[in-house]
């Protein structure tokens, strides 16, 4: 899909296909167009053209059955700030066929203790484990998740990514995440692609982004002579092995850092610049597979892609869409 606000292009034919039962991660700089990105998957922002389907239908005309099949982290009910916690959740609840148990899902989030509590006197913290119960209150099937851990304290980062984990392994929700938060996405996503300058730079598994870099490891030691010494070599076992060679014995102090997902991306978001094909790191390819099929979770997606070219050919005319 494309997007233009006024004459300005800020994507440039994103193509995502995203599993059902899957985290997903969107990355970026600021500006990127994750959000917007976002905001057209979730029916609130009209694209320009192309062609999307989540969960089987074009977000433009999801009408209020779809919607209730999605959880979305809103901020309106800010408006509510003289509501109690449980109160809040139980009136939410009621928009829902099968909603979850409020008292069930305040000890999910965590915020046991707050239920009798007004919601303007919560922590940021603790309001945004609210977002989160309110987006999951009607039992989703997708969720979209943004910036979801801004403010969290490392503990309640902890308890949100197990929380995100269950809800995506034993329940089998789709969840969308964006994030700047990079140990975030490679702890919880299954794939993660790299959006820079409204083009996906990357996409593939944590893993894989992160061994795809041309980003080398580094080598580091100290030598005879006590200084601390450093090295990147795509060959680390070389030179370790001439190393032991040339110092006798063992080597001080060895270490050997291989490239992490954040070395990847700063990599990838500095490198970035041209618009071709070339620039950037190329996704696709050898079963990264985001750059295959259209859509999130929508029908039929159980033999889903893998990419490589089954996905990517279903989907070559419409990257140019
Ligand atoms: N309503 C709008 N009108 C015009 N331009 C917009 C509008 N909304 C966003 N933009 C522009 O579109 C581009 C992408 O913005 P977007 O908010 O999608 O980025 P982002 O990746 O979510 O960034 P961040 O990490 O800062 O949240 C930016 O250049 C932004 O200035």
């Amino acid at each position: 899909m494309r997007m233009a606000y006024g004459g300005t292009d800020v994507l440039h034919g994103i193509d995502l296909d995203i599993r059902r039962g899957e985290i997903f991660a969107l990355l970026g700089p600021n500006g990127a167009g994750k959000t917007t990105t976002v905001e057209i998957l979730e029916g609130f922002r009209q694209r320009s053209a192309g062609e999307v389907a989540v969960l089987g239908t074009d977000p433009a005309r999801g009408d209020d059955a779809w919607r209730a099949r999605i959880g979305l982290v809103l901020q309106s009910w800010r408006d509510h700030r003289r509501w109690q916690v449980a109160e809040l959740l139980r009136h939410f609840a009621l928009y829902y066929p099968a909603p979850r148990d409020p008292a069930e899902l305040l000890a999910l989030v965590g915020l046991t203790e707050q239920a009798g509590q007004q919601v303007d006197r919560l922590s940021g913290g603790q309001r945004r484990r609210l977002d989160v119960a309110l987006a999951i209150v009607g039992r989703p099937e997708l969720l979209f998740l943004d910036e979801p851990t801004t403010g969290f304290d490392p503990e309640a980062r902890r308890d949100f990514h197990d929380l995100v984990e269950r809800l995506a392994r034993d329940e089998g929700v789709t969840i969308l995440l964006t994030t700047h938060d990079l140990a975030e996405a490679e702890r919880l996503a299954d794939r993660i692609a790299v959006l820079v300058n409204g083009r996906i730079r990357a996409g593939g598994t944590p893993a894989e982004l992160a061994l795809r870099a041309a980003a080398q490891a580094e080598v580091r030691w100290t030598a005879a002579d006590g200084t601390a010494r450093r090295e990147r070599t795509a060959d680390p076992s070389q030179l370790v092995w001439e190393l032991h060679r040339d110092t006798g014995g063992p080597v001080a102090d060895l270490e050997v850092r291989r490239p992490t997902l954040e070395d990847t991306y700063l990599h990838m978001v500095h490198r970035d610049g041209g618009d071709g094909p070339g620039a950037g790191i190329e996704s696709g390819g050898g079963g990264a597979g985001v750059e295959s099929g259209p859509g999130i979770a929508g029908e039929g997606e159980g033999e889903s892609t893998g990419g490589g070219s089954g996905g990517a050919g279903a989907s070559d005319g419409e990257r140019q869409a």
